[in-house]
């Protein structure tokens, strides 16, 4: 996905260079703890969005989430590259669901 792969690079540019009046840079400064704490709360946003808010408000707080997600990729040296290989590698594999989840069949 191109914006994905465009917000990724310049979230790299932050943590290598900083910005003045970068929300990013103002993350990356904090440090890892304050990271963590946004995702956390991004994540609690989606879902009380799923729950009780419209679609566009929604893609908004799924944008936050994804956002914050990369800021935590660049601070623990993650690319998207990495996170495509393990999903090309999960797509392998169909037919997940474990045999105890699924519905008893009636003969
Ligand atoms: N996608 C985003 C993005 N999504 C959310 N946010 C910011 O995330 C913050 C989260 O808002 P909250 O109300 O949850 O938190 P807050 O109270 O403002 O901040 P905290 O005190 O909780 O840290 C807001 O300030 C948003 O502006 C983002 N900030 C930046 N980007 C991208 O990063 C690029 C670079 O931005 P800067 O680093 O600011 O130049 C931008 O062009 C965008 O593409």
């Amino acid at each position: 996905m191109k914006e994905l792969d465009v917000l990724y690079e310049t979230v790299i540019d932050r943590k290598a260079n900083g910005e003045e009046g970068s929300y990013t840079s103002y993350l990356f400064n904090k440090g890892l703890d304050k990271i963590l704490k946004k995702v956390g709360e991004e994540c609690t946003e989606v879902v009380i969005a799923s729950l009780s808010q419209s679609k566009e408000e929604l893609v908004g707080e799924i944008g936050d989430l994804m956002y914050h997600l990369i800021v935590l990729m660049v601070e623990k040296g993650i690319t998207l590259d990495d996170v495509n290989a393990e999903l090309e590698k999960r797509s392998q594999k169909t037919h997940n669901l474990k045999a105890e989840r699924k519905p008893i069949e009636h003969l």
